[in-house]
């Protein structure tokens, strides 16, 4: 495919993103129908689609429109390319640029030229202060890729050599002693033998440091409530030596788990709600709760023009209902740890709160926030003690 075809490819795309499709289908079903499309160009449409999802409102004021051939406009106008070379028609490309399609470069409202969605712009106002522009301007770019090094298997040195060797470059980084952020060739990581051999794993920088920050000494029984894939479970697996129970809502959700578990050489128990009922209680109970996934809306950009109030309402009595079940099963003495992906304080310390006020027996330790602007993505962590 030309570069312009792709463009247009992914004009396509958010054309139907816009009319509710899920990104992931849209992209599955065009790079299935497209014989024609090899991996780059698929990896290609797909970054251009995400890079348009993070600047959805400012695309569409610059591109004068809100239709997929507006937005690429705006957005392609906003990096300085060269649009005339691009809408030329030819080579399955997008049609020259009519008279009345012109980008602008007038000033744009605030709110659209941070691509904050305006359904929950008073939220994050109130909630980011007076970092919220420069969070929202974090999340209009794509996010870095991130290592976590196994450091019961091998130093971040040996990782960062071994990675080199196969010409992925990777920096130390500030978030976590555990963290490398690959600065070339990071759609190679899967492919390398360090990450074969569970040398490392991909794993967002701040995860990694909320990892850090919970209360593991000590403890030889931990639930991850929440487990999904998993990522929290083995990066506590590698900081410290206990027995790990892994359950989730949607059991489904911990499929790759085994394996990833098996690479990073830990193990960890799997288990659905009936047997975690017969589970003597834990020493630390993680809850990474599910969440709007603000603080990850550079990662995930569709969530970013999807997210709205009703959307937070529903998440936020899930959140409260999960907290509530999942502190049953800490020990007398023991930890509760609450995590969040978000940057809204009605998910993180309003229901710190509310947790505080109904259920009794826990005092809170420690509450933590990291954004973007500290380079990952962002996160909340409140830990309780259980008397
Ligand atoms: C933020 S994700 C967890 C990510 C995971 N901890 C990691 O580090 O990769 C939230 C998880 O909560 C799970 N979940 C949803 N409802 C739940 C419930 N009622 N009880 C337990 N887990 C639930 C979701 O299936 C999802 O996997």
């Amino acid at each position: 495919m030309t570069p312009a075809a792709r463009v247009q490819t992914a004009i396509e795309c958010l054309d139907r993103i816009a009319a509710g499709d899920p990104a992931e289908r849209v992209l599955t079903r065009w790079a299935r129908g497209a014989r024609h499309a090899g991996s780059k160009d698929r990896a290609a449409v797909r970054d251009l689609v995400f890079d348009v999802l993070r600047r959805w409102w400012s695309s569409a004021a610059r591109g004068g429109g809100e239709t997929g051939r507006a937005r690429m406009i705006g957005y392609l106008h906003d990096t300085g390319a060269e649009l005339d070379s691009v809408f030329t028609g030819a080579g399955y490309g997008p049609a020259p640029l009519e008279a009345g399609e012109r980008p602008t470069d007038a000033p744009i409202p605030q709110l659209a030229s941070l691509d904050c969605p305006p359904t929950l712009a008073d939220e994050l106002q109130s909630s980011l202060g007076p970092d919220f522009a420069a969070v929202m301007q974090a999340l209009r770019d794509r996010a870095p890729v991130f290592l976590r090094v196994n450091l019961s298997r091998t130093s971040r040195d040996s990782a960062r050599a071994a990675l080199g060797a196969e010409d992925i470059e990777t920096q130390d980084d500030d978030l976590s002693p555990s963290a490398l952020r690959v600065t070339k060739n990071s759609r190679r990581v899967h492919l390398s033998k360090a990450f074969r051999d569970g040398l490392v794993d991909l794993q967002d920088g701040a995860s990694q440091a909320l990892v850090d920050a919970l209360p593991l000494d000590g403890t030889t029984r931990v639930l991850d409530y929440c487990a999904g894939g998993g990522g929290k479970t083995l990066a506590m697996a590698d900081r410290h030596r206990a027995r790990y129970v892994a359950h989730d809502g949607i059991p489904g959700r911990m499929a790759d788990l085994p394996e990833r578990a098996r690479r990073a050489g830990q193990s960890v128990d799997l288990v659905d709600g009936g047997e975690l009922l017969s589970q003597p209680p834990f020493d630390l109970v993680l809850v990474d709760a599910p969440c709007t996934g603000s603080g990850a809306w550079r990662r995930s950009p569709e969530g970013k023009i999807r997210a709205d109030r009703a959307m937070l309402d529903d998440v936020l009595s899930l959140q409260a209902g999960i907290l509530r079940d999942a502190a049953r099963h800490v020990a007398a003495g023991g930890s509760l740890a609450y995590a969040t992906c978000s940057l809204l304080d009605d998910e993180n310390n309003r229901q710190v709160d509310e947790f505080l006020a109904d259920v009794e027996g826990y005092r809170l330790n420690l509450t933590r926030t990291w954004t973007p602007i500290q380079g990952g993505d962002g996160f909340f962590l409140a830990v309780f003690t259980r008397r």
